[in-house]
């Protein structure tokens, strides 16, 4: 469980998450949605570590991490540009984070995520021939090696269109369920939040505006920043939200 207890964050003075409290169980997908600048990545390096807090604890499973380093919080994040390493290959990009944990991943166990992401094909590919689909797919391997307690994900699909999009969102979901894995996904996007996650944040300007399943988010909206910021994709979007939520939005 992952508990964020009044987390409060002013960059330069100004508010821009402001007593966020928010509990995520175990092996939960959970999309952090909301508008360019509500504060979602922000949230999301607060998580990882790589950003502080001005007030507020962060608990994972009965542990304050608050003043706990990045490099010992155990969590990893997959980040929108993927982030690899030109001048490596593909199976290179993947074990460079291993190199000073010799023995943390067995061969047996980095050869079940390589065939998970099925990326044995392209191991000793350059970064430059890969897909974005491809490049996505090193990507998260080389996080799931580290073995993260939570998987974090920023805007992985934006880069991303079509069947490609599909196929990264369904892996993303069953590597959630396959290891049990908590995984925290920053998007913009409510089709892709309403069609991945178990649960919702919606943030607007730095503050919780629901958080729900998005059942609850689709039929019970919170209030009229809810309602326009979902309800006007599932105008959009009706026939993809009608496959997921039956008759009610068809
Ligand atoms: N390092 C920083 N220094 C100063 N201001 C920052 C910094 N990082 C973010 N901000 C500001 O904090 C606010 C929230 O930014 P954040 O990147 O978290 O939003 P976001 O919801 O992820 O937006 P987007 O969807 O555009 O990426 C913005 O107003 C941004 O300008």
């Amino acid at each position: 469980m992952l508990k964020l207890q009044n987390i409060s964050k002013q960059f330069d003075g100004k508010s821009v998450l402001d007593h966020i409290n928010l509990e995520i169980k175990t092996g939960e997908i959970v999309s952090l949605l909301g508008p360019s600048g509500s504060g979602k990545t922000t949230l999301l390096h607060i998580i990882l570590g790589l950003t502080g807090i001005n007030h507020g604890k962060i608990i994972f499973n009965d542990t304050d991490l608050s003043n706990v380093p990045m490099k010992d919080r155990g969590f990893n994040i997959v980040f929108q540009d993927y982030a690899l390493f030109p001048h490596l290959n593909a199976y290179e990009n993947i074990v460079y984070g291993l190199r000073n944990r010799k023995g943390s991943v067995s061969k047996e166990e980095l050869q079940e995520y390589i065939d998970f992401l099925e990326l044995t094909p392209h191991l000793k590919k350059r970064i430059s021939e890969l897909s974005g689909g491809q490049k996505q797919r090193v990507s998260i391997a080389r996080t799931l090696v580290m073995k993260p307690k939570i998987l974090l994900l920023d805007e992985p699909l934006s880069a991303l269109d079509g069947v490609i999009k599909e196929s990264i969102k369904e892996r993303i979901k069953s590597i959630a369920r396959e290891f049990k894995l908590t995984t925290i996904i920053v998007t913009h996007d409510p089709e892709e939040a309403l069609t991945m996650s178990d649960k919702i944040l919606i943030i607007n300007q730095g503050n919780i505006s629901q958080f729900g399943s998005p059942q609850e988010i689709i039929n019970q909206p919170a209030n009229d920043f809810v309602k326009e910021f979902i309800l006007k994709q599932l105008e959009i979007k009706r026939e993809n939200i009608y496959n997921l939520f039956g008759e009610k939005y068809a």
